[in-house]
């Protein structure tokens, strides 16, 4: 008798923290932790890990989980009064059981939808009535994907304002074999430069020290390839303008503390994001921003492989 797949399973996961396991039927997997309403896993159908997760990672409010893809709201990186990345990303969401139909129907079986609403104590912070839906979706053919709809629901007539970002880890081989596609000749904002704006130059995203750029209005794809894995990652976004691109590199990551000394190596952060123009909400209104993303061999998707390394057989 075959083993019917079971889509979504409730489970505890590290310390107890309540977790949701997605599933589809060629066994691709993702992890998502209510506590941040947080990805920690997406796993392919060999079970190979397709996000980084730090081995240091923290699974202790207040600290946010480092890795997977935590949800940076209703601020960006320092962007704001508010601590870093906003208060998302660690607070406890709660499932939502009755979300708004979306405009599309699919028939998918393996997602889960989440909600974080204002409370008392973020209202000192941040004083404002909100409704952040969260649905996210582990496509048949194992594409991931997170909806995000944001509703101002002040009923004190104020609009507000946020910056947004899905700051997603993706696990590489080797991050000085990897390149980026989609950004190149783009503006930039340069955290590492006090956010001075400049423009990429050349026609292709290499990594070989820090880098923390805010890349402005980027194309709605953008491709990370893992030449080592022959693996591409292809993001595709919609409602989110901005790319950020950062990998500590060895000196900043000596400086994190739930984050291996070596283990940029292995990691390059590609944020589907709002930053440069914050997005204003009006009471009643939504915004909504989506991200996917999916792991395809390299050949299938670049056609830019090097031609050395193909004469060679490489
Ligand atoms: O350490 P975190 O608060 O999680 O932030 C990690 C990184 O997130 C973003 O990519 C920012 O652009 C970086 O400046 C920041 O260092």
């Amino acid at each position: 008798m075959s083993k019917e797949t079971v889509y979504v399973e409730r489970c505890m996961g590290v310390n107890g923290l309540e977790k949701v396991i997605l599933t589809e039927v060629r066994g691709f997997s993702a992890e998502v932790y209510l506590y941040g309403g947080q990805v920690t896993s997406w796993k392919n159908e060999h079970r190979e890990e397709l996000l980084f997760l730090s081995n240091k990672a923290i699974f202790k409010p207040p600290k946010a989980i480092r890795g997977g893809i935590p949800i940076c709201f209703p601020q960006f990186s320092n962007h704001g009064s508010l601590e870093q990345h906003g208060f998302a990303r660690n607070r406890f969401w709660t499932e939502d059981l009755d979300p708004p139909p979306f405009a599309t129907n699919t028939t998918n079986k393996a997602f889960i939808d989440l909600i974080l609403k204002n409370s008392e104590e973020d209202s000192k912070i941040w004083p404002h009535r909100y409704e952040f839906r969260l649905r996210i979706t582990l496509g048949p053919g194992g594409d991931l994907m997170l909806t995000s709809r944001i509703r101002n629901t002040n009923t004190d007539g104020k609009s507000f304002t946020f910056t947004f970002a899905y700051h997603t880890y993706f696990s590489v081989t080797d991050i000085s074999e990897v390149r980026v596609e989609g950004l190149e000749t783009l503006d930039y904002l340069d955290n590492l430069k006090n956010r001075e704006r400049f423009t990429e130059q050349g026609d292709a995203i290499t990594f070989e020290s820090e880098v923390d750029k805010v890349y402005l209005s980027t194309p709605t794809k953008i491709a990370i390839l893992d030449h080592e894995r022959k693996r591409t990652f292809v993001l595709r976004k919609d409602g989110l303008p901005d790319a950020v691109v950062w990998n500590p590199w060895d000196k900043k990551a000596k400086a994190l503390s739930d984050f291996g000394d070596d283990e940029y190596k292995h990691m390059l952060c590609i944020e589907a994001a709002c930053v440069e123009k914050p997005i204003t909400l009006k009471p009643g209104e939504e915004w909504k921003g989506r991200q996917e993303i999916s792991a395809v061999p390299s050949s299938y998707c670049s056609g830019q492989l090097d031609p050395q390394k193909v004469l060679q057989g490489g």
